[in-house]
């Protein structure tokens, strides 16, 4: 899954994006970077803004508040140049279902000419979909192969995939997953997803940027995110009713004389600041990305409040 070093432009670029549905903010000042031949993880809960996120760099929401550039594009004014480009699986996934299998693929074909007949014919043999089979009558997870392999066929530049897993089970997910890295693998070529099931983002994403309540929490190479934190089980000499505050702690969980600490800093800052409250390190792991969007998003809305 390793990644091409990236120097070139990033391929989407979003700043300062505030999007309101009445009353409701969705997106709230949202700035980042999708670089260049990177599988990028966008991950949150339902309703964090993810989908209207995605909406924004296909175009289909114009950005009032900030901006929106994908390959330096703005995609509501260069639709056509900025979607040729991009191949979409929607949360949804709304197939026409009167098609066939096989009307599904020379129907969209018509539309790219960097269709890829031969992969194509590979995706559609490898996802085990009948070329005569009815749409309407495929299993969610047919139609979900169907769609991936309509997104994928035609080896677009940025592949973007709104929730690709929901709802589907632990075997077409990895399926999924699996055409995801073959389609990233060739390159240069980026994917952008969207995700609320971390481990799947912890297996695929070279970057994540975590999402909550229209904000971005956290982004970061993944690797530098497993290094940059810590999950560390503290034994305290006094029982105690509350955890201290230690600079770089998110979250604590625990009672009485053990807490365990998720640790946002470098390896090792913890330990003097145990010792000195009368503590001593008895555990040590590094914890999962699912531990670190729960820590993340816990600590935001600490920050939130307080703020
Ligand atoms: N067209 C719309 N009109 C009104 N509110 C909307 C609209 N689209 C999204 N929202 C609201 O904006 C917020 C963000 O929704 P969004 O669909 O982007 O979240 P999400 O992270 O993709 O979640 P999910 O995985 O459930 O789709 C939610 O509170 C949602 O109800």
């Amino acid at each position: 899954m390793a990644a091409p070093a990236c120097t070139t432009a990033p391929v989407i670029a979003v700043d300062g994006l505030t999007r309101r549905f009445g009353p409701r903010v969705a997106l709230d000042g949202v700035t980042l970077r999708v670089p260049r031949g990177e599988v990028f993880g966008l991950v949150g809960a339902n309703g964090a803004g993810k989908t209207t996120l995605i909406r924004h760099v296909l175009g289909v929401l114009k950005a009032g508040v900030g901006s929106v550039r994908v390959f330096g594009r703005d995609p509501v004014a260069d639709p056509v140049g900025v979607l040729s480009r991009i191949g979409y699986l929607s949360e949804e996934n709304d197939l026409p279902g009167w098609m066939r299998v096989d009307e599904l693929i020379r129907y969209t074909r018509s539309f790219y000419p960097g269709w890829d007949d031969a992969y194509a014919e590979e995706l559609r043999r490898a996802f085990e979909l009948a070329p005569a089979a009815r749409i309407g009558h495929l299993s969610k997870g047919q139609r979900a192969r169907a769609g991936l392999l309509i997104a994928l066929a035609h080896r677009p530049e940025l592949i973007v995939l709104d929730e690709p897993s929901s709802g589907l089970d632990p075997v077409v997910r990895r399926d999924i997953l699996g055409a995801i890295i073959r389609a990233i693998a060739e390159e240069g070529r980026t994917a952008l997803f969207s995700s609320h099931l971390l481990d799947e983002v912890e297996r695929v994403a070279d970057r994540v940027a975590m999402i909550d309540g229209g904000r971005v929490i956290f982004s970061s190479d993944l690797d530098d995110v497993k290094q940059n934190h810590r999950s560390l089980t503290l034994r305290f000499a006094e029982a105690r009713t509350r955890p201290p505050a230690l600079a770089g702690v998110l979250t604590w969980a625990g009672t009485g004389h053990e807490w365990t600490a998720v640790y946002a800093g470098r390896p090792g800052g913890l330990a003097s600041a145990a010792s000195e409250c009368g503590a001593r390190i008895v555990g040590e792991r590094t914890p999962s990305l699912d531990e670190i969007f729960f820590a993340r998003v816990g600590a935001a809305c600490v920050a939130t409040e307080e703020g």
